[in-house]
């Protein structure tokens, strides 16, 4: 089954809860070794205590009727039973269990996207990979750390497309090595481990990072003048001066796009426009007033706020969650298709859906005044960690069109939830970004009023850097037909 599980916060939860299981598994486990080990530790004396007696006096021993008799008997009963003891498995339903979990674990390319969007984050918020180790997220501390195993998957990974962030990877690795050792069955003893990564780092050709592993080991080991092991080392040095000469001349800094500056948070803070309650349009509006935010003029951007009440986004999370799928683009030749520019998983879901979403069709209408008969469904979408949407118009190209096909007018965005960090809504001509906020709705128009598009509407969804974005986005249609 082809389920890409970084993609969004729901399908991770499911991986949190199978490795906690699994982590059972491993205690059961361990628990019936120990039981088993119990029973030989306790009655192997016992039976080493007779059969010394009777090894140091044999003959004496097997003089006396019930001593042979014992013997015997133990002999013809006893040992089947050790046999059966010694024979019999412990761990067979543990491993069933694990095969069986096997089936639902991160493929490589779940893998491969994850270690996408750390890079992704990355270079989006310009974090540096030990921060990121140590859990400290544009400058904030979290409760959350890399192991060696990590960030060295991480440099193996970013090996064949860009040494410099690469070797910033296992510079990381090299340190977290010298505090740790790795959580892995196979590791073996702490010296080992090191030698192990010292040459693999070697082999990828980061030598000095290479040597410093080499060297703790020696330390570690206090083999400081083992004749080997420094022959060793001095390759692993002369290769070292050699490189240091060819890093010092890389590190160029490349500008920042415009949605990189939106999605770090450094537009020039434009005056906030005026709040308003818009009350005469609609009975809706009047009943229930609602707080509007100008956030541009021309092209006409706005916020409502506190349209979907609390209740409503559970519900249609509820609705919407089993339901997701990884999201597609959508090309000018009409094929779908999964790309890196759109990470995210949603779903559709018709206004006709039950009474919640006629509510919120009718309240869609009353708020921006526009009919929504012809228009696409509401999509529900939820982004995982450096899920994300990269710039683009909503609108189609007026050549992809064919005679008296709707364009998409208008886009309404409904934040269901708010984003610890990143997640923003950003549109980089105009130099403006909307955070989420759950419950309140972002509107813009991708067409203008004389009917052609509006490339100042290019929009993107920055990466999620902390949290779980969900979005319901209901694109209104200009109805020519
Ligand atoms: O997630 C966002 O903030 C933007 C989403 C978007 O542009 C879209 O779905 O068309
Ligand atoms: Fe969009």
């Amino acid at each position: 089954t082809k389920k890409s599980v970084s993609t969004s916060v729901v399908g991770m939860l499911e991986l949190v809860q199978l490795e906690a299981d699994l982590i059972d598994s491993l205690s059961t486990y361990a628990d019936e070794l120990e039981a088993k080990l119990k029973v030989l530790k306790s009655f192997v004396p016992k039976l080493q205590a007779e059969s010394n007696e009777a090894v140091t006096q044999m003959e004496n021993y097997v003089s006396n009727p019930i001593n042979s008799f014992s013997l015997i008997r133990r002999m013809h009963e006893d040992w089947h039973d050790w046999k059966i003891f010694m024979e019999s498995s412990i761990g067979q339903s543990q491993v069933a269990f694990l095969n069986k979990a096997k089936l639902q674990f991160p493929t490589k390319t779940d893998l491969n996207e994850a270690s996408s969007s750390i890079v992704r984050l990355q270079k989006m918020y310009n974090l540096t990979a030990k921060d990121m180790a140590r859990g400290v997220l544009n400058g904030k501390q979290y409760e959350a750390s890399l192991t060696a195993l990590d960030t060295y998957a991480m440099g193996r990974y970013l090996n064949k497309q860009n040494r410099d962030m690469a070797r910033e990877w296992f510079v990381v690795t090299s340190e977290l090595l010298k505090e740790q050792t790795p959580l892995t069955p196979l590791a073996g003893e702490r010296e080992k481990v090191l030698h192990l990564f010292a040459q693999a780092i070697f082999d990828y050709e980061y030598y000095s990072i290479a040597l410093s592993v080499f060297d703790h080991a020696l330390l570690l080991a206090n083999k400081t003048a083992n004749p080997t092991l420094l022959s060793k080392r001095s390759k692993f040095e002369e290769l070292a001066r050699k490189e240091a000469e060819v890093v010092e001349k890389t590190n160029s800094k490349i500008k920042p796009s415009e949605f990189e500056i939106g999605c770090r948070g450094q537009f020039k803070q434009q005056s906030k426009l005026l709040c308003e309650y818009k009350s005469e349009l609609s009975p809706f509006l009047q009943l229930a007033p609602v707080k509007v935010e100008e956030v541009f003029l021309d092209p006409l951007i706005m916020v409502f706020h506190d349209v979907l009440t609390s209740r409503e986004i559970d519900e249609l999370q509820q609705i919407a969650r089993p339901l997701l799928k990884r999201t597609t683009i959508l090309h000018n030749s009409g094929v779908e298709t999964v790309h890196s520019s759109r990470i995210a998983k949603g779903t559709w879901l018709t206004r006709d859906f039950n009474n919640l979403t006629l509510r919120i069709e009718r309240r869609i209408m009353d708020m921006v005044d526009l009919e929504l008969s012809g228009s696409e469904d509401l999509q529900i979408m939820n982004y995982g960690i450096g899920g994300h949407f990269e710039p683009h118009y909503d609108y189609f190209e007026p050549d992809d069109l064919d005679e008296g096909d709707n364009n998409r007018l208008a886009t309404l965005l409904f934040y269901l939830t708010d984003v610890e960090q990143g997640g923003a809504t950003v549109f980089p001509v105009l130099q403006q970004a909307v955070s989420p906020k759950r419950g309140a709705a972002l509107f813009w128009y991708n067409i203008n009023a004389n009917g052609s598009v509006d490339p100042k509407s290019f929009h993107g969804g920055c990466p999620v850097l902390v949290g779980s974005k969900w979005i319901m986005t209901q694109w209104i249609s200009n109805n020519i037909s």
